[in-house]
């Protein structure tokens, strides 16, 4: 699991670890690792040429001091200064005596700059001067030191000039912003340095390939479909007909028993859906039945709040979709049963009355209002997809490539929710596994290109089948 803490969090942290460690131990752990970092980077220190960009605090002290270690090892170190009179002192001191040198203006190429103008410690964006000088080093590759300065630390907004890194390094954990777009965007790659800190549940976390594989449902030995569960699907319409097939396919990937498909309307009206279902499923179940899931929305069109009314009779975790999403209040909301709604920025937007970009510009509190405000799991999909719980809690899923922007992927990933849910697992597991699954399914389908909604719905079952081989 991937854990991000909250400034408040590390400070805490921070402070017990002040107390038992010697003085300046632990600006050096994080010095060294900075260092070891940009040699990577770098391939070569000596002679490489760095730019090191300092403000005022431990931060800049950080930054001073994996200066002088590379310094030391024959790089070229220049700093500028951004608040001369409150640089670290004891950093700058290291710097000098290593040979860096502090210049006025930058000169006219290095290697790397390094951003030590705030940490943990930054509030809003970059002010003027730093930002003219960040603005005039764009064409630099960029490190930045513990997060991406002028961004957002603990909820990733991003409202004015900051640094966009190609790499962060950062040090004792995650913080939100490493995870959560659009804040985890300036950070490029992130790695981080072990400091050794004893810290409480994280707030914010990313499932890792091995929590997946540990939560995925697998059959007892003894299982019949009944057993491991069967998932309804109330999707498509006389106007969405491949909606239906998609939201199928992913409930059809075979973590779950059995999958029934009920269309809307009558059987006869139904019948070209329920023909494209069955050509591409034989194996769905046309017709209402005892199910332990729902998934109901994607094209839906206006039967959506017949077939939400529908599904909500019984008294089982449901996944609300797409055209489903916009009725779930005047059918009454979820009820207090386990639930997923699976809403991009747009969908969550009409629901809550918020502007479009408001939601994509605060990914991690829109997320978190919507599900206390409905009472239950909430997933924001987007490139860094945001689950949260109705109690705070929030998985971000970092995997699945641009390409997985495409019509229907959405379909596929309510069914592939639905599936999970079938299966027995909470709502919270079912959407935060989903999505992951969604995403590195994608990425095995096609690794480097174009993918189809199809395409990913027939690669789940290889990718749990890798998983279950990796073991957790
Ligand atoms: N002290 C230590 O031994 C350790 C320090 N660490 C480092 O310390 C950092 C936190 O240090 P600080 O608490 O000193 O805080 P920072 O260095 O993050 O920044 C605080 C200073 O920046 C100024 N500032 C805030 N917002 C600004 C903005 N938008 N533009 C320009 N200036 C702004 C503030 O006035 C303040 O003086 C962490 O991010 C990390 O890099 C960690 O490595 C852990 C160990
Ligand atoms: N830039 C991106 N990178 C990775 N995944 C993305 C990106 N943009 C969207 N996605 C994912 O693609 C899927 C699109 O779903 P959705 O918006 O519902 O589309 P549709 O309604 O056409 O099915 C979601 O799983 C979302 O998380
Ligand atoms: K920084």
């Amino acid at each position: 699991m991937r854990r991000a803490h909250t400034v408040e969090q590390v400070r805490t942290a921070e402070e017990a670890a002040f107390a038992v460690t010697p003085d300046g131990a632990l600006m050096q752990r994080a010095a060294a690792g900075l260092a070891t970092a940009l040699a990577d980077l770098l391939g070569h220190v000596y002679g490489a040429r760095v730019l090191l960009v300092v403000g005022a605090g431990n931060n800049g002290g950080d930054t001073l001091h994996a200066g002088a270690r590379l310094a030391r090892r024959g790089a070229a170190v220049d700093c500028v200064l951004l608040s001369p009179d409150r640089t670290h002192h004891g950093g700058l001191a290291a710097l000098r005596a290593a040979g860096g040198r502090v210049v006025q203006t930058p000169g006219p190429s290095y290697d790397v700059a390094v951003d030590g103008i705030v940490g943990i410690g930054g509030s809003g964006p970059l002010r003027p001067e730093a930002a003219a000088l960040v603005g005039s080093l764009s064409h630099l590759t960029w490190v930045a030191v513990d997060t991406p300065s002028g961004v957002g630390v603990d909820g990733g907004l991003v409202d004015g000039p900051h640094v966009a890194a190609d790499l962060t390094v950062t040090f004792g954990t995650h913080k939100p912003v490493h995870l959560v777009d659009p804040g985890a965007r300036a950070c490029g790659v992130v790695h981080l340095v072990d400091l050794g800190l004893d810290l409480p549940p994280a707030p914010v976390e990313a499932l890792q390939e091995h929590d997946v594989a540990a939560l995925l449902p697998q059959p007892a030995p003894a299982a019949h479909k009944y057993t491991r569960g069967v998932v309804g699907v109330r999707a498509g319409s006389a106007d969405y007909r491949g909606a239906g097939v998609l939201s199928v396919s992913g409930a059809a990937c075979g973590l779950a028993g059995m999958v029934r498909f009920v269309p809307a309307g009558s059987l006869e009206e139904a019948a070209p859906v329920i023909a494209l279902v069955q050509a591409a499923h034989p194996e769905a179940v046309v017709g209402t039945g005892r199910v332990q899931a729902w998934v109901v929305g994607s094209g839906g069109g206006d039967s959506s709040a017949e077939q939400l009314r529908a599904a909500l009779a019984d008294d089982v975790p449901v996944v609300v979709d797409a055209d489903a999403l916009s009725v779930l209040e005047e059918c009454g909301g979820v009820a207090g049963r386990p639930a997923v709604l699976t809403p991009h920025a747009g969908e969550l937007a009409r629901m809550t009355g918020v502007p479009r970009e408001e939601v994509e510009a605060d990914q991690l509190g829109s997320a978190r209002r919507a599900a206390a405000r409905f009472g239950c799991v909430v997933m924001l999909k987007s490139r860094h997809t945001v689950v949260a719980h109705p109690d705070g809690r929030v998985r971000v899923t970092t995997v699945g490539p641009p390409w997985l922007a495409t019509a229907g992927a959405g379909d596929v990933l309510g069914g592939l929710v639905g599936a999970l849910l079938a299966a027995g697992l909470s709502a919270y597991d079912a959407a935060s596994v989903g999505s992951w699954v969604h995403g590195a399914a994608a990425a095995l389908a096609r690794p480097e290109g174009p993918v189809s909604a199809a395409e990913v719905a027939r690669a789940i079952p290889e990718l749990c089948a890798r998983l279950l081989r990796e073991g957790p």
